[in-house]
């Protein structure tokens, strides 16, 4: 791999950039430095945010917090709004996005902002959310018969933001213009935008400049070496969930932050699993949250699964437990076990998970025979540092992303990818329940470029 610190200057070095100007800061730093005010203003809106923790859940013993590994001490549970929040705010984000001028959000800067820029902006002029009573139950909408559109067409419009953030900057980037130092390097710039992270955007410039340098090159082109790029990153990672049908049930234990999509995913899920005449089990194991169960029996009510819940603030450990005994006892083929994304902090929700765990094996001990990590793409490279708190809480086996459709920046499947290699199983690009579907690499990589289906 290159080494990324000396990555600054590098086209530079190769091929000469005119009037090159040193002093500029390294490329890493600043999107690090981007991360790092984007944590820092989310710490900030957390600690004015966070909300008593509810007294009818497990307090977790004081030496817990000693138990989290040094390295997650970092780690951001983000979003921890109250679910629906989430939704609200992107909306006003979207709203506040497509208002051009100073009627808008202000606009800190006098050019015009770009869509990722615009996407910040919106974040940060978002109002401050009110407290709110329990949201209810999202709408089963996502059930109601909606026209059949084909998945190329979903997965592209979802992907729009993105692909129209990257492809238009490529696009003006590229046109009538000879390839040179700085071209590579504002090409750089605008894949490390989108998330892909500083490797793979070296990566991609250099494929790009391969051959090519001081022609004009046409701006398809550079997308066409985009798309392979990201299909050949991403091909590793795109493994369909196979369900072992010798495992009556089937354990999938379903985890992510709050507000991830996790109970909307079971939904969307539960509804395949019954296309394919299996039965299946839910454990509302998101105790934390009384929406999050109803929302489950919704979702129960139209998939036609059978739902097993208690009330709020019951023991989330004990009701799978007692959801895989039924399960098994009924002879069911999946069981998909919801749990809570937010707790009072990260040694809370690590230790519920840890148990749940534990005490599924007391009734199968090949149990959970998969776990799914439910990512927002929404939140960036936040991303990584939620994979690597569940793989220490919860060993996760596979990854969900949802919301992709809510973010310029979905190249952060390519820096997921090439970080961890974990199995991406499923893609969200909208609340509909035909609006997830199992991840293939060339057409994820395709959309996000701008190209035409395969
Ligand atoms: N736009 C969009 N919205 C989604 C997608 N997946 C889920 N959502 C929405 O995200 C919101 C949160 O989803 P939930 O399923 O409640 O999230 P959760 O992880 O279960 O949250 P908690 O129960 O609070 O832990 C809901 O409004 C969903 O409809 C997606 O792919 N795209």
């Amino acid at each position: 791999m290159a080494d990324e610190t000396e990555k600054r200057g590098f086209f530079s070095r190769l091929f000469g950039r005119k009037g090159e100007a040193p002093a500029e800061e390294p490329r890493e730093e600043t999107a690090r430095a981007v991360d790092e005010q984007r944590e820092s203003e989310r710490e900030e809106e957390r600690a004015e945010e966070a909300p008593p923790a509810a007294s009818t859940v497990t307090e977790p013993s004081p030496d817990a917090a000693a138990h989290v590994p040094g390295e997650l001490a970092g780690a951001d549970l983000q979003p921890i709004e109250p679910a629906g929040e989430a939704a609200r705010e992107a909306a006003v984000a979207e709203e506040l996005a497509r208002q051009p001028g100073p009627a808008g959000a202000p606009a800190p800067e006098q050019r015009p902002l770009s869509p990722i820029e615009r996407e910040d902006v919106a974040r940060e002029a978002a109002p401050e959310p009110e407290p709110e009573p329990e949201p209810e139950p999202a709408p089963p909408a996502a059930v109601a018969p909606a026209p059949k559109v084909s998945w190329w067409k979903r997965l592209t419009q979802g992907l729009a933001r993105t692909s129209s953030s990257m492809g238009g900057a490529i696009t003006s980037l590229f046109t009538k213009r000879k390839l040179d130092a700085t071209t590579l390097e504002d090409l750089e710039d605008i894949l490390i935008q989108a998330d892909l992270g500083v490797p793979a955007a070296t990566r991609i410039t250099e494929a790009v400049a391969k051959g090519r340098y001081d022609k004009e090159i046409p701006p398809d082109d550079v997308k066409r070496v985009l798309a392979a790029e990201v299909e050949r990153s991403l091909a590793p990672v795109a493994h369909p969930l196979s369900i072992d049908r010798g495992r009556k049930p089937f354990v999938l234990l379903m985890v992510g932050v709050n507000g991830a999509g996790k109970t909307t995913t079971i939904g969307k899920l539960a509804a395949k699993f019954r296309a394919q005449k299996l039965s299946v089990t839910m454990a509302a194991g998101d105790t934390f949250r009384a929406a999050a169960i109803e929302q489950l029996k919704v979702w129960g009510e139209r998939t036609g699964s059978t739902v097993i819940s208690r009330e709020q603030g019951a023991d989330a450990a004990g009701l799978a437990f007692d959801a895989l005994t039924q399960a098994r006892r009924d002879g069911t083929d999946v069981l998909l076990v919801d749990t809570a994304g937010r707790l009072q902090n990260k040694a809370g929700l690590m230790s519920e998970l840890e148990k749940i765990v534990r005490v599924m094996k007391k009734v199968d001990d090949t149990a959970p025979h998969a776990v799914l990590l439910v990512l927002d793409a929404t939140v960036g490279q936040n991303a990584l540092s939620q994979v690597e708190l569940f793989q220490k809480a919860a060993g996760v086996t596979g990854i969900v992303m949802t919301k992709l459709d809510g973010t310029a920046r979905g190249g952060i499947l390519v820096a997921l990818a090439e970080r961890f290699g974990l199995p991406v199983h499923f893609i969200g690009v909208g609340e509909g329940v035909d609006d997830l579907e199992p991840f293939a690499a060339r057409d994820f990589a395709r959309a996000i470029a701008g190209l035409e289906e395969a």
